[in-house]
């Protein structure tokens, strides 16, 4: 059986889960975009062109990249996972049952990999030929029976690999909550995953993979904010510490604004004891401590800067901060695009995106090998390399 397992933001990066953009992404429009959470229109075969680079940067580094159509279609050969991916794809109420019945029934007779396409692409009212009853005839043309889902690019938020066990998450928004039921089905179904314990899921409250630090063994911060609330903090960390994959989970609030979605948009491990922060935040970023108490409730410290908790859980002198930008504009510009979101692949190299200059400048005055990327493309759904992948396997740091 493969490796499998994470237990830092920063150990060697050895397998990565990505999605390269397809066809769910010409399901954009201007009238759709803020819906699906995308910023722009990209150019899709430009979109496709910088993450095949991203993906040749990865794997010139030594990293066994994954597809998720790839372990999606390979998942779809068993019969009952067909079946279940399609009953699941088809439980919107927006449907009703003769639609439901005649979509179950065309979907039945697909293959994996046609499967796969309607399953991440979604189907438009205008593709079900000719109609079919009052409910194709009463929808617009354009409306979708089935949703596209093009934030899968950021495969990020719908799993996060902890230690040798694989949470699936539960995604908050509405355009993005059907991703989960696809990393779910690709765990559970795909031989390569066979035997894979897996905790949360997605019938769980709201936790998103960009929240999740792997800040040092034993040591997770979770971001709450828009996307993964209070309760879904709690229930992750009450998880972790029963499966013994934690001591400490630091809770952060971070605010509910578009630019800060996850805690992966204000900042990332570039090393055991350096983070690219976002320093118009750096100062107010706050953190409480959550412990686990023998059989009772959780324990929580009151709230400390985000930096001295960091410290102390993970038993360092300082986490070293590294900005983002050179100046609060230049800074608000690069966080915006992305520059706080990289991607480590060791200790002290990340990926980053290119036209974060100044940043990149910061990474490597801090003795950080910055491997860069393009991703105009890429970034109008707001996300950086670090949205963009989900170790799956990465080499546990040397002990000390
Ligand atoms: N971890 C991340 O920050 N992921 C980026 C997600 C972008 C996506 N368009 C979203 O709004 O969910």
């Amino acid at each position: 059986m493969a490796t499998h397992g994470a237990d830092s933001e920063v150990g060697r990066l050895r397998t990565v889960l990505l999605h390269r953009p397809g066809n769910e992404l010409r399901r954009l429009t201007p009238r759709n975009n803020d819906r699906l959470l995308f910023d722009g229109i990209p150019w899709v075969a430009r979109a496709q062109d910088e993450h095949d680079a991203f993906a040749a940067a990865l794997r010139d580094r030594g990293v066994e990249v994954l597809y998720l159509t790839d372990l999606l279609t390979e998942a779809l050969a068993s019969e009952a996972a067909r079946d279940g991916a399609i009953t699941t794809a088809l439980a919107g109420l927006h449907l009703g049952d003769s639609l439901r019945a005649y979509l179950g029934g065309f979907l039945r007779e697909s293959s994996p990999a046609e499967l796969t396409g309607y399953l991440t692409a979604g189907i438009r009212n205008d593709e079900v030929r000719g109609g079919y009853g009052l409910v194709t005839s009463l929808l617009a043309h354009d409306d979708f029976l089935v949703d596209p889902l093009p934030n899968l690019l950021f495969t990020r938020d719908s799993s996060v690999w902890v230690r040798d066990r694989v949470a699936v998450t539960s995604l908050a928004m509405p355009a993005r909550s059907r991703e989960t039921q696809l990393t779910e089905l690709i765990y559970a179904e795909h031989p390569r995953f066979r035997g894979t314990r897996t905790i949360h899921g997605w019938r769980h409250e709201h936790v998103e993979g960009g929240d999740v630090l792997l800040l040092a063994r034993g040591v997770i911060a979770v971001g709450v904010g828009e996307r993964t609330t209070p309760a879904g903090a709690e229930r992750f960390a009450g998880q972790v510490f029963s499966a013994g994959l934690a001591h400490t989970v630091l809770a952060v609030p971070i605010a509910q604004e578009r630019a800060t979605m996850h805690l992966d948009t204000v900042c990332t491990m570039v090393d055991v004891d350096k983070i690219v922060m976002y320093p118009n935040v750096a100062d107010s970023l706050q953190a409480y401590a959550v412990t686990a108490a023998d059989d009772g409730p959780l324990t929580v410290a009151d709230a400390e800067p985000f930096l001295v908790a960091a410290a102390k859980a993970m038993e360092i002198d300082t986490l070293h901060q590294i900005d983002t930008g050179l100046d609060p504009v230049t800074a608000e510009r690069e966080q915006w695009d992305d520059g706080n979101n990289t991607l480590a692949i060791a200790p002290r190299v990340a990926v980053a995106y290119e036209r974060n200059v100044e940043t990149n400048a910061r990474l490597e005055e801090a003795g950080i090998e910055v491997v860069r990327i393009a991703g105009s493309e890429l970034g109008s759904g707001r996300g950086g390399p670090r949205c963009m992948s989900c170790p799956v396997w990465r080499e546990p740091l040397p002990a000390d």
